[in-house]
C-alpha cells in the first residue's frame, strides 16, 4: 500500500538527523495521499537509524491505523489536523531544531531580516500563543495543532506562503507540497532562527527587511513570474 509515498516518508525522516534537526528519536516527518486521504508517517520512538520503510504507519484522517504494526508518531493528530485544514499541503515536519526551538521556547515570531528567509517564508515566522492548561489535559498533540491554525487564521496567514509555524513552549511544525519539500522548509527555518538570533546580537534595534525586498526575493522563487535556478521561464520575462 502506498509504496512511493511510504519511501518518500522514510527518505524525508532519515533527512532529519542528517541535517542535525534532530537529536535521538525527536521529530517526526509525515506525507498524505490526497486521493486517498491516507497518511504515512513515522512511527513513535524508533530510532532513526534503525527505521525501515516496514516500520511506518498508515492512518487516515481520523487517526485510525490503516496499516502497520507500530504505534504512529506522538504528533500524529498535530499533524493530521493540518492536512485537514491546510488541503494544499503534501508532508508535515516536526522537528527540535535548536535555533527554531529557542525561538518558540521565548515564545517570539522570527522576523523576516534578510533575503535568505524571504525566499522561502513571506514574512514574520508567527508563534502561537500558549496553551492553556485545559487544551493540553483534554488533547495536547490535537490542540497543538488547534492553536496553530487559530493563529494562522488570526493573522489570515497563507499555509503556502508560510510554511512553518512556532508552537510556544514547544519547537516548529513546517510543511510542503510533499514530505522532502516540508524538510527543506525546516532546514531553512532553522538556518534563518540562527541568522536572525546573530543579527540581532549584532543589531539589537534592527528592522525587518522593507516590503518591496521581501516581494522580490519571495517571488522569484515562488508563483507563476519565480526565476530562481533553472525554472522555465514565460515569454514576458525579462532579467
Ligand atoms: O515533540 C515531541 C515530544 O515533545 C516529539 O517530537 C517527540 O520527540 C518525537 O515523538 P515521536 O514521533 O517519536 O512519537
Amino acid at each position: 500500500m502506498l509504496e512511493r509515498l511510504k519511501k518518500e516518508v522514510l527518505d524525508a525522516n532519515l533527512q532529519l538527523p542528517k541535517h542535525n534537526l534532530v537529536t535521538f528519536t525527536w521529530g517526526n516527518v509525515s506525507g498524505i495521499d490526497r486521493e486517498q486521504n491516507l497518511v504515512v508517517i513515522k512511527p513513535s520512538g524508533v530510532p532513526y537509524d534503525e527505521l525501515t520503510i516496514e516500520d511506518l504507519v498508515v492512518v487516515d484522517l481520523e487517526g485510525r491505523i490503516v496499516e502497520g504494526t507500530l504505534r504512529p508518531s506522538s504528533d500524529t493528530p498535530t499533524h493530521l489536523a493540518l492536512y485537514r485544514a491546510f488541503p494544499t499541503i503534501g508532508g508535515v515536519v516536526h522537528t527540535h531544531s535548536p535555533w527554531a526551538t529557542s525561538w518558540a521556547q521565548a515564545g517570539r515570531p522570527i522576523p523576516s531580516l534578510g533575503t535568505t528567509h524571504a525566499d522561502y517564508y513571506y514574512g514574520e515566522v508567527p508563534c502561537t500563543r500558549e496553551m492553556t492548561q485545559e487544551e493540553i489535559d483534554r488533547a495536547y498533540e490535537l490542540e497543538t495543532g488547534n492553536v496553530i491554525i487559530e493563529t494562522f487564521e488570526k493573522q489570515g496567514l497563507d499555509p503556502a506562503a508560510m510554511p512553518g509555524v512556532l508552537v510556544f513552549n514547544h519547537a516548529p511544525f513546517c510543511w510542503g507540497k510533499n514530505a522532502n519539500e516540508a524538510v527543506h522548509n525546516a532546514v531553512v527555518l532553522e538556518e534563518v532562527a540562527k541568522m536572525a538570533l546573530h543579527t540581532f546580537q549584532l543589531n539589537p534595534s534592527v528592522n525587518p527587511i522593507q516590503q518591496f525586498l521581501l516581494d522580490k526575493h519571495y517571488l522569484r522563487k515562488h508563483g507563476k513570474n519565480a526565476y530562481y535556478g533553472q525554472t522555465k521561464k514565460t515569454s514576458e520575462q525579462t532579467l
